[in-house]
């Protein structure tokens, strides 16, 4: 695990110690849109028209980030037109690799071995850490966008007059409900269950493992009457969610220390869990030997030496 400096791989773990033992997650830099007429999206630079095989993703099965990517590329159809790689699960002190494992797709851009190759050659000087998912425009040779809250965004629309499949998951009438909804998510449950597992002081700890499980409990009562978050319609707050919650007995309850409760104990969150698991083709985006494989074999201040359990083994049917 480690970060550029000017260019330069530098093997460092996350720095907690200046910020109080609390883990603070960095600003994704690339920020261009990909959008149907090359305009400019909200962020960025223009000149990124949506064209099919012009684009490829950076992806890990075991991140989460990135696995909402995969989501999205899967629930509208873009395999065809968006290639992907696939990095190996453990980040190590080279940071993510190509090397050989089972389900890796090797980098066809510059034959990296290392994912830090391909932020050094669209940016010779770039500091900031190598993170996935990446979303590359092979015509321009850069980086379009490194933030995957971004990416789902455009993916969403970007490619409708292409042949992408229907389905609009951020619709104009919900936006301010799904932007709510986020604003919750994310901090208490996406990112929260980073902050409670990377915190390096117990008081920091058991304060975010309780926004945690304050967050889920209120999700709980809130699916008790629903069948998705926003308007009883599966949205891109629900593929924000799920990548979170399908991880989250097989990595964060353990390793991460998220344990007041399992995933399992809410019935109506494991449901809904298993039910957006079950949509076609989102099973297929979930590879729990990466999952497990990442977490517990790379975070070496966690769990030093690297056992990867073998459990929890859980029942998915619905
Ligand atoms: N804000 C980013 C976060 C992506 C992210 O942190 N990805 C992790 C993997 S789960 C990563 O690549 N971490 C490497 C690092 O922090 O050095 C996004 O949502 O796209």
């Amino acid at each position: 695990m480690g970060l550029l400096v000017n260019g330069e791989w530098h093997d460092q773990w996350y720095d907690t110690e200046s910020t109080g033992g609390h883990f603070v997650r960095q600003e994704s830099q690339f920020r261009h849109w990909i959008t149907k007429d090359g305009q400019p999206g909200p962020t960025g630079d223009g000149g990124f028209k949506a064209e099919p095989g012009r684009y490829h993703l950076y992806i890990s099965y075991a991140c989460p980030w990135a696995s909402r990517v995969l989501m999205m590329r899967t629930l509208k159809g873009l395999e065809d037109m968006i290639s992907i790689s696939i990095v190996h699960p453990h980040m190590l002190e080279h940071g993510w690799t190509f090397h050989d494992y089972p389900g890796v797709i090797k980098d066809p851009v510059i034959n990296a071995d290392y994912m830090y190759e391909i932020y050094t050659h669209v940016d010779s000087n770039y500091s900031g850490r190598v993170t996935v998912p990446v979303l590359y425009d092979l015509k321009q040779d850069t980086i379009v966008n490194n933030e995957s809250s971004d990416i789902i965004r455009m993916l969403t629309r970007a490619f409708d007059d292409l042949g992408a499949k229907e389905g609009d998951y951020y619709p104009e009438e919900l936006r301010s409900e799904i932007d709510k909804m986020n604003d919750f998510v994310y901090p208490n449950i996406n990112n929260g269950v980073y902050k409670t597992g990377f915190a390096t002081e117990q008081s920091v700890y058991e304060k975010e493992v309780h926004h945690v499980f304050d967050a889920l409990d209120k999700l709980e009562t809130h699916l008790e009457h629903h069948n998705y978050l926003v308007n009883d319609q599966f949205t891109e707050a629900d593929i924000r969610l799920f990548t979170t919650l399908v991880r989250f007995d097989k990595v964060y309850f353990g390793h991460f220390k998220c344990n007041i409760r399992q995933l399992v104990d809410y019935p109506n969150l494991w449901e809904y869990t298993r039910r957006i698991y079950h949509i076609p083709g989102i099973k297929e985006t979930v590879n729990f030997d990466h999952i497990q494989q990442h977490y517990y074999y790379s975070h070496k201040t966690i769990n030093p030496n690297g056992i990867v359990p073998v459990g929890p083994d859980l029942d998915f049917s619905l």
